[in-house]
């Protein structure tokens, strides 16, 4: 695909990328860059690529007027604003799993080289010492290793702990005790494991949360003599607390992969201590992992461009590839359906029920959803798309409900809108027909009626009675306007009716005004579902 533009900002692997070029997408890689130089390299991208260098902030962002993807090739999308890019209706996808099995061999290595002193020992003797006493180490067999964040790397690092026979002991507010059984590990409140750890690693997310979770209070419960590994974010741990720890005695040792700056400053006090060990954030750098990550979010990009199915994405669910081709005609149609009811009404929109029935009830309504408030926001903003459809309806106060009929033994509608607004609103019903499965309007505001959503018409209101047909027919033609289709539709005999008239071309304001100067006319709505 020729047209998409993607910048990779960071060190990515090159032969990951590779699925992107397959599919003819242009790849400029520039890295290192900042400020004023990375802003204008963005400038025309539709899809970035990063790892953990570039900020993606919302500034970045609206730079990059065309931006639709982010792509971050490892797991943490701390350096990413991702409710900026939601706003924006940008997708941001990681590759969680391509770096796990690299990231926990890292912290691993970090765990033993702390446990025997490996960096100082090889240190010393590189600077011509022997010396066997100073750097005795400890066992890990029967120690206790307490693992904060039992997620994909957290476990992995437990399985290798056990391998060692440590004994195991996590804490993980997400993860239920059954599932750690199964694992052969204890799961404690955060307060036991600082307690009874003798080594302790720390694998979750940096988020508002855990942002400082390991602080002074945390140190001050712990063992003396414990250590610490961190190969998950700078900003979990409290640098200058754990600076005290150490030089108190409380805390052995600290192995750091991350800090809350990086690269930290020369003078970082943490630097200076004999006692901690350091990496520059390797903990993902193998050849492998980074491969993997790239492949993975290379891969999830294009088919994003390609095929709009979403995997790996942090800010909207995931839709498979297969699950979208029996999902695509469900989503064009409750597009076409919202940019529908938003034409009904210039009121705003202060609630939308969404009541699905049938084969849509059992697929991804949520996707569903999205799309129909993509198609009733769409003009809020330029940038309303499924990504953000729901942000935005949730930033307007527009309470969305959604139900779900699996059985379609009554006869239902797939898809059934009602939009409320202050003095009323429309309540639209829609569903697919046929082997091509085309999208239909079956009913709107109880007038059953049968309108493909597509291109110009007219919905008009009037009183049931003889020559309305004629008197709208004549008006329109006086016009030049041609009635391509002409659907009716009534409760009951001498009541209200509806009309439907698709006609070929755009209607004007002149035309809509003399429609509504009809005697019989009720209300008349000029409806463009094409642009
Ligand atoms: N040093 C490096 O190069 C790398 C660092 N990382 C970092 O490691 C982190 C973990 O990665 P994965 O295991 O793949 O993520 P994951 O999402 O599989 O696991 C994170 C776990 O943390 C848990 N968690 C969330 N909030 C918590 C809290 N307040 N207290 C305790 N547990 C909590 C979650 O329930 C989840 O089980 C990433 O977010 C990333 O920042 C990941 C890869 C490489
Ligand atoms: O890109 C990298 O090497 C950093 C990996 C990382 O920190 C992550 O995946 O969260």
């Amino acid at each position: 695909m020729d047209g998409v533009k993607v910048f990779v900002a960071d060190d990515v692997s090159e032969s990951g990328l590779e699925p992107l070029r397959a599919a003819g997408f242009q790849i400029e890689k520039r890295t290192g860059l900042k400020g004023d130089a990375l802003f204008e390299a963005v400038r025309d991208a539709d899809a970035l690529i990063v790892r953990s260098e570039t900020k993606v902030t919302a500034e970045l962002m609206d730079a990059a007027r065309r931006l639709r993807a982010i792509g971050r090739a490892g797991v943490g999308v701390d350096n990413i604003d991702v409710p900026a890019a939601t706003a924006r209706g940008i997708v941001v996808m990681n590759a969680p799993d391509g770096n796990t099995m690299t990231t926990a061999e890292h912290t691993f290595a970090l765990l033993l080289a702390l446990a025997r002193r490996i960096p100082q020992a090889h240190a010393s003797l590189k600077a011509g010492r022997w010396e066997r006493k100073k750097f005795v180490g400890t066992e890990l067999r029967g120690k206790t290793l307490g693992i904060i964040g039992l997620g994909r790397i957290g476990r992995v690092v437990a399985s290798r702990a056990q391998g060692f026979e440590m004994k195991v002991i996590a804490y993980d507010p997400f993860v239920s005790p059954e599932q750690a059984r199964e694992l052969d590990i204890e799961l404690l409140p955060l307060e036991a494991v600082f307690e009874r750890a003798d080594f302790l690693t720390i694998h979750t997310p940096l988020t508002p949360e855990t942002r400082g979770l390991i602080g002074a209070q945390a140190f001050a419960r712990m063992k003396k003599g414990v250590r610490i590994i961190n190969c998950a974010r700078g900003g979990l741990i409290d640098e200058q607390a754990l600076y005290e720890a150490i030089r108190s005695g409380k805390v052995a040792g600290a192995a750091l992969d991350v800090f809350s700056e990086e690269p930290p400053p020369p003078d970082h006090p943490l630097l200076a201590l004999e006692e901690v060990v350091v990496t520059p954030h390797l903990g993902a750098s193998t050849r492998e992992a980074q491969e993997s990550v790239a492949v993975i979010v290379a891969e999830q990009l294009r088919d994003y461009f390609l095929t709009g199915s979403v995997r790996g994405a942090v800010n909207m669910p995931a839709v498979s590839a297969q699950e979208l081709h029996t999902l695509q005609p469900y989503l064009a149609l409750a597009e076409a359906l919202g940019r529908f009811q938003a034409q009904l009404t210039d009121e705003p929109v202060r609630e939308v029920r969404l009541e699905y029935a049938g084969e849509v009830a059992e697929l991804n309504t949520g996707a569903v959803t999205r799309a129909f408030l993509a198609g009733l926001l769409r003009n809020v903003s330029a940038r309303v798309n499924v990504v953000n459809s729901l942000l935005i309806a949730e930033e307007r106060g527009i309470a969305v409900t959604t139900s779900q009929r699996r059985s379609a033994a009554e006869d239902l509608p797939a898809l059934r809108a009602s939009v409320v607004t202050v003095s009323g609103g429309h309540a639209v019903a829609a569903d697919l027909f046929g082997p091509r499965n085309e999208g239909r309007i079956t009913e709107i505001d109880g007038f059953r009626i049968e309108v493909i959503p597509a291109g110009h018409m007219l919905v008009l209101h009037n009183r049931d009675v003889p020559g309305v047909i004629g008197k709208v027919g004549t008006c329109l033609g006086a016009r030049q306007i041609n009635i391509s289709r002409f659907h009716l539709g009534r409760r009951e005999r001498g009541g209200e009716a509806m009309a439907v008239i698709e006609t070929d071309g755009p209607v004007s304001d002149e035309t809509l005004n003399a429609l509504r100067a009809i005697d019989e006319v009720i209300s008349v709505r000029y409806i463009e579902l094409d642009s």
